[in-house]
C-alpha cells in the first residue's frame, strides 16, 4: 500500500486528501453480535449508512438498541462482526492498527456524554492537546484553539479549569476540543444528555452551526427526539436495523 513517498494511501487520507465527492464514512452492510454464555447476542445486522459534508446525522433508538455499538464501529474502535466500513472510501477492514489508529486521530472526532476534559488543564489547554498531539506547533495550536473558543463564547473562559466552568461550558470545550484537528467525521454520544433542556439545546445550536461552517459530516446519538428532529437526517435503530426516519 506505500507509494514512493513513503505513505500509506490510508496515511495519505488522514492527512486531509479526500478521495472524492461522496461520503465521507459509509457502513455497508455492517453487523454486530456478541457471544457470552447464554449464547449470541445481535445487535446490528445488514446496517447501512453514509455520512456526508457539512450534514448533521440523528441517530435515535430505545435504549439498548445499539446506538453506542454502531458509533464505536463507525469510528473504528470496535470491528464489526461482518459488514465494511469505509472512512473517504477507503476500506477500514484492510487497514492495519496503526492506520486506524491514524484515522482516529486525524479524521474523526468524538464527544461523549461526560465530556473527559483533563482537570489539571485550562479550556485552552485542553483544546491546544489534540492539535499538539498531531504535531502543530504551540504557537498555531494555540491560535486555532483560541478561534474556537471564541466561535462557542468562550474567550472569557480560556484561562478557566473545567471544575471552574458550568456544566454547558465544559461541554462547549469538550465539542470544540473534538472538531480541534478539523476532522472529516464526527461521532458524539449523548453530547448533550446531562445538561438541561435550555442548556442543551444552546450547545446543539452550537454544535450545528459548527459542523456547517466546516463541512464536517456529524453523525450524534440522542434520546432527545425534539433535537433530534431539528436536524438535516434522524435515523433510527430498531430490532437491529436501521431505518431511515427523516
Ligand atoms: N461488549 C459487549 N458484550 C456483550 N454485550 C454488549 C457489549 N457491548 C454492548 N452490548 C450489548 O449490546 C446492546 C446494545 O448496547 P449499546 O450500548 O450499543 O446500546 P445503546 O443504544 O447505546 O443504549 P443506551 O441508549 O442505553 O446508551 C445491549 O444489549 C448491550 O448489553
Amino acid at each position: 500500500m506505500s507509494d514512493v513517498s513513503g505513505m500509506t494511501e490510508i496515511e495519505r487520507i488522514a492527512a486531509g486528501e479526500t478521495a472524492d465527492g461522496g461520503a465521507v464514512l459509509e457502513l455497508r452492510n455492517v453487523s454486530r453480535s456478541f457471544e457470552d454464555a447464554g449464547g449470541t447476542l445481535t445487535v446490528l445486522q445488514g446496517v447501512n449508512l453514509s455520512l456526508m459534508p457539512g450534514q448533521v446525522t440523528a441517530l435515535v433508538g430505545p435504549s439498548g438498541a445499539g446506538k453506542s455499538t454502531l458509533l464505536h464501529i463507525a469510528g473504528l474502535l470496535e470491528a464489526p462482526t461482518g459488514g465494511e466500513v469505509l472512512f473517504q472510501g477507503q476500506d477500514c477492514g484492510d487497514a492495519s492498527d496503526w492506520e486506524r489508529t491514524l484515522i482516529r486521530r486525524d479524521g474523526i472526532g468524538f464527544v461523549y456524554q461526560f465530556h473527559h476534559l483533563l482537570p489539571e488543564f485550562s479550556a485552552l489547554e485542553n483544546v491546544m492537546m489534540p492539535q499538539l498531539i498531531a504535531g502543530l506547533s504551540r504557537r498555531e495550536a494555540k491560535e486555532r484553539a483560541r478561534q474556537l473558543l471564541n466561535l462557542v463564547g468562550l474567550e472569557e473562559r480560556e484561562t478557566h479549569r473545567p471544575a471552574k466552568l458550568s456544566g454547558g461550558e465544559q461541554q462547549r470545550v469538550a465539542i470544540v476540543r473534538s472538531i480541534a484537528n478539523v476532522p472529516a467525521v464526527l461521532l458524539a454520544d449523548e453530547p448533550t444528555g446531562n445538561l438541561d433542556p435550555h442548556t442543551a439545546e444552546e450547545v446543539f445550536r452550537q454544535l450545528r452551526r459548527i459542523i456547517s461552517a466546516t463541512r464536517i459530516a456529524a453523525l450524534i446519538a440522542t434520546h432527545n427526539h425534539e433535537l433530534a428532529r431539528a436536524m438535516d437526517r434522524v435515523v433510527e435503530l430498531r430490532d437491529g436495523t436501521l431505518h431511515e426516519i427523516k
